[in-house]
């Protein structure tokens, strides 16, 4: 029997898997050309988006510019969307999925297998869930995750980027890849959903970090002294060097720096104990527990898995 594909999402990211699926599932014979998409009903311009789509094969609000596969039909019936499908994509905003979820209930077989897109967790008063167990409780069926460095017009634009799919069982995973994998779009698959998944959710808050930084950083950090130097000596430096070689033969930095040196002077492990001591006399340290934990590595014996804990 042909597998057969239904999205469920149809806005930034879920366009921009649609032209890649699309594009795949004619190349593979076991299965069906036709992709449907579940599109959320609005109104453009005075016309339904899904009606758009299907006369322009284009998401001209979500994905503008860019056209998707004329085997990508565009759908405003959820139920009809995936009644026939036998491997679901799904790819809507995280505080979409229950009620998703809820609707589909009891309406997809047993051996349907889906994918999870989305970015984000499914957070109550017990706890929080991975949005592929919200996925295989709701509905019965297994649930891998894709996540990774992709940014949707990019990957739209056919821009080279790397993406990880994790199962739990590996033909689902490989199965996946076929739909997904392209030249510019590569796949690799890990046995390792909870990583995969919670890579992915918890970056979106660094994000936020990282756009509230940039926009009050200083323009120094711009010169080639700061981000550019941090990046260069975390990637080849003596300082990096040395410090993996602690984890790696357990040996102190003070014989490290001996052995592998030659004589040059390894300047973090000095300037850890300089800030340290300042910090410590103004009763600082929790505020800079990265620094604290380093010096501690450094000079206090602490093990190095301890940077991970402390922080
Ligand atoms: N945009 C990107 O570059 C990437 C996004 N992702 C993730 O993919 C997931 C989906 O994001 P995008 O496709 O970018 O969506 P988006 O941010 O473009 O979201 C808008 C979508 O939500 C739909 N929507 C609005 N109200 C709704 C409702 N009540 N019920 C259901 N759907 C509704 C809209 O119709 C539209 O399709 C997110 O978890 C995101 O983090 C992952 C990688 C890249
Ligand atoms: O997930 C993404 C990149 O990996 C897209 O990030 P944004 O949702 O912040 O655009």
């Amino acid at each position: 029997m042909a597998e057969k594909v239904a999205l469920i999402g149809s806005g930034n990211w879920g366009s921009a898997v649609a032209k890649i699926i699309g594009g795949n599932v004619q190349n593979f014979p076991h299965f069906d050309k036709e992709v449907k998409m579940w599109v959320f009903e609005e109104q453009v311009n005075g016309q339904n988006l899904t009606e758009i789509i299907n006369a322009k094969h284009e998401n001209v609000k979500y994905l503008p510019g860019i056209k998707l596969p004329e085997n990508v039909v565009a759908c405003p019936d959820l139920i009809k969307t995936c009644e026939d499908a036998t491997m679901l994509v799904f790819v809507v905003p995280h505080q979409f999925v229950a009620s998703v979820c809820r609707q589909l209930k009891g309406k997809i077989p047993a051996d349907c297998k889906a994918i999870s897109l989305i970015k984000g967790v499914d957070v109550n008063e017990h706890g929080f869930r991975l949005i592929s167990d919200m996925i295989q409780d709701a509905l019965g069926i297994r649930s891998c995750v894709l996540s990774g460095a992709n940014i949707a017009i990019e990957v739209a634009e056919e821009r080279f980027c790397e993406t990880t799919i994790g199962y739990r069982s590996r033909p689902d995973g490989e199965l996946f890849k076929q739909i997904f994998n392209t030249p510019n779009f590569r796949v690799n698959i890990v046995e390792d959903v909870i990583g995969v998944e919670l890579c992915g959710a918890l970056k979106n808050i660094i994000a936020i970090g990282g756009g509230l930084v940039d926009g009050l950083k200083d323009e120094t950090f711009f010169e080639s002294c700061g981000v550019a130097d941090l990046i260069t000596t975390c990637a080849g430096g003596r300082n990096r060097k040395v410090a993996e070689a602690h984890v790696i033969t357990g040996k102190s930095f003070d014989q490290l720096e001996k052995e592998m040196l030659n004589g040059q002077k390894l300047q973090g492990t000095s300037t850890a104990k300089d800030m340290y001591n300042i910090l410590s006399k103004k009763g600082l340290c929790h505020e800079f527990p990265l620094m604290t934990a380093i010096y501690r590595i450094c000079h206090e014996d602490l093990p190095a898995i301890k940077i991970v804990e402390d922080i």
